[in-house]
């Protein structure tokens, strides 16, 4: 099983020299020697705390230099300062093992009976007293299924009663396994022991060997918890250190999640109320040589996308509609756009001929407002030109009213109504340009390959992307401001976690005695990063929706109507930023983990 070949170990001057010796499966194991011969180096050794020496240590035929995780599948440890962790319970004291290790579940009674710590299951650790926290440690030791127990001191710092107890404890269970005791007490190691060694010379000797019944032990059912389970346990030990520093996080993420969010609020209102003015499906079309365009252009230009064509004489201006058949500005509802088909629910019906229009719910409020009527619907209106300072009227009938709140007054006409007025009013044929409206703006790739002799152009293209790019400098600037919160707040991050490490060294080195692996440990330090940054994420997602639901409700209370929301939070735009912050926490958790990595274990365990 365990077996010493050829061991040889020197710090300034040799300590153990060419020790060769072979341990049984099951036994107390007690080595003595004088002051500084070696017996803690010795069992260093063995447990794989330590392994700068020369020779092999050999576990069932291998080396445990070549083993993966060999304190997890063979060795426990019991210490004379017994190295439990303060700020936990007993319980959380006695369960902390079975994290990393498999324990042996149906034993837990038993073995919590015969070390006495029923009774303290709900005290501090701290309050318990050192024969009390002995048998903690000695629980631990024995309840896991590693076959090896080093126990180092373990009755260093006890009285004669309770280390005549611990000694009492460890020869009933060290039939079921290998127990390796280290002691300066010669009388309870020659009372207890079954082999009994002494290091002397840089040599280990035996001096007595008590006859030991070979029992075989039925094999038992072994449980784990999940390190998942332990990350949070961890996390909720250091909480209160960690509250500071998420709320400055919180506070950086969001003033940027602020700037990102109301840039690209506004930046999508302002293109929403543009939409609806001159809508994104709206495709402009000139003549490549400047010539003026008939309706005959128009009427031979085909897609399937095209709903709607309106031809625009810029020497013509549209002065709105009124009531009165004479034109008097105030009376009249000044329209400066009618280039759409209606795209919401209509009351009423559609329009038939050139003579019917409908207006939109928001524009025939205004015409009744002006008018003092109860209702125009299918009453007589009146468009009026104006052409060369000379003004005229057209008799439209309203048959419909479109269900829509505009920004602008809108007046929908049928498709070439516009032509068939300018020419009855002023005989004119011709316009500068025209408007097609599309279902989907990809149809201009295809009406440009199409018809090459004319231009087309989205409409609102220019003026879109104008707004775009004022927004994205507006945004930068923001976010330059910003960034320099989130660069002091990682800063923050990596020193509270570079700090947390260099406090928590000891406490790192137990984890590992237990059987934590030196990856699992790196990733408590980093899980304390991203959970940091994760709570503060969080926080500030919740805040900014918060702040927008109430922002978005006053601004319809007491500004207008015509926006649904205002203010939207992006979740693609958080999701990046979830990403980012991410990546901020692994490269600021970089440096604690290069810290957790040069932990040395014996020396931690010092301090
Ligand atoms: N890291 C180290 N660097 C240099 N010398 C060391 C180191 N650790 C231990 N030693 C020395 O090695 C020798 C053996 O130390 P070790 O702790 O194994 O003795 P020990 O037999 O356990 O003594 P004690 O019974 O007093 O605990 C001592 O002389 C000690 O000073």
């Amino acid at each position: 099983m365990l077996e010493i070949k050829h061991l040889t170990k020197a710090y300034e001057r040799v300590i153990l020299k060419d020790v060769c010796l072979s341990f049984k499966e099951k036994g107390l194991y007690v080595i003595t020697g004088q002051s500084g011969c070696g017996k803690s180096t010795l069992l260093n050794m063995i447990g794989g705390l330590d392994s700068n020496y020369q020779g092999i240590i050999e576990m069932d035929g291998r080396d445990i230099q070549t083993i993966p995780r060999y304190i997890q599948k063979y060795v426990g440890f019991i210490f004379q300062q017994f190295h439990l962790i303060e700020e936990m319970s007993v319980k959380e004291n006695e369960t902390l093992i079975s994290y990393f290790k498999r324990i042996f579940s149906a034993k837990k009674e038993i073995l919590l009976s015969q070390l006495k710590l029923k009774n303290l299951q709900s005290y501090k650790t701290k309050l318990l007293s050192g024969g009390q926290k002995q048998r903690i440690a000695i629980y631990r030791g024995f309840i896991a299924n590693h076959p090896v127990v080093l126990c180092d001191e373990p009755t260093g710092a006890l009285d004669v009663k309770n280390s005549e107890e611990v000694f009492k404890t460890l020869k009933e269970l060290a039939k079921e396994k290998l127990v390796i005791v280290i002691s300066h007490d010669e009388k309870l190691a020659s009372k207890y022991h079954d082999y009994l060694y002494e290091i002397k010379n840089q040599q280990i000797h035996l001096v007595h060997q008590n006859k030991i019944k070979e029992t075989i032990t039925a094999k038992e059912k072994t449980t784990k918890k999940s390190f998942f389970q332990f990350l949070l346990k961890d996390f909720k030990l250091c909480w209160k250190s960690h509250f500071i520093v998420i709320q400055v996080l919180f506070i950086a993420l969001l003033s940027i999640m602020l700037t990102l969010s109301l840039t690209n609020s506004t930046n999508k209102q302002i293109q929403a109320q543009l939409e609806k003015i001159i809508p994104s499906t709206t495709i402009m079309l000139k003549k490549k040589n400047n010539e003026m365009l008939t309706q005959k252009d128009l009427q031979n230009i085909h897609h399937k996308e095209i709903t709607y064509r309106f031809l625009q004489n810029d020497d013509v201006e549209f002065l709105g509609i009124s009531p009165l058949k004479k034109y008097q500005t105030n009376k009249t509802l000044y329209i400066s756009d009618y280039i759409q088909k209606p795209k919401y629910k209509i009351q009423g019906k559609e329009i038939g001929n050139d003579q019917e229009i409908i207006l939109a719910r928001s524009t025939y409020e205004q015409l009744i407002y002006l008018t003092k009527q109860k209702s125009l619907m299918n009453q007589e209106v009146y468009l009026f030109f104006d052409y060369q300072n000379e003004v005229k009227s057209y008799p439209v009938k309203i048959v419909g009213i479109e269900e829509k709140e505009t920004v602008m007054e809108t007046l929908y006409l049928k498709e070439f109504a516009f032509n068939h007025y300018l020419q009855e009013l002023y005989q004119l044929e011709q316009g500068h340009t025209a408007f097609l409206q599309v279902k989907n703006k990809k149809a201009m790739k295809i009406l440009k390959e199409k018809y090459p002799i004319y231009q087309f152009k989205l409409a609102n293209s220019s003026l879109s992307s104008t707004i775009d790019k004022k927004f994205k400098q507006i945004e930068i600037i923001f976010l330059g401001f910003s960034s320099l919160s989130i660069i002091t707040a990682c800063f923050l991050l990596g020193f509270v976690l570079y700090l947390m490490v260099i406090k928590r060294k000891k406490y790192f080195a137990i984890l590992q005695t237990l059987g934590a692996s030196l990856k699992q440990v790196c990733f408590i330090a980093l899980f304390q990063g991203l959970i940091i940054s994760g709570v503060a994420f969080f926080e500030a997602f919740l805040v900014l929706n918060q702040l927008f639901v109430l922002a978005n409700t006053l601004i319809k209370e007491s500004i207008s109507n015509l926006m649904d929301n205002f203010f939207i939070v992006s979740y693609e735009m958080m999701g990046v930023m979830f990403i980012v912050v991410l990546i901020f926490t692994l490269l600021c958790s970089m440096v604690p983990i290069k810290k957790v990595k040069e932990i040395e274990i014996i020396e931690a365990l010092k301090g």
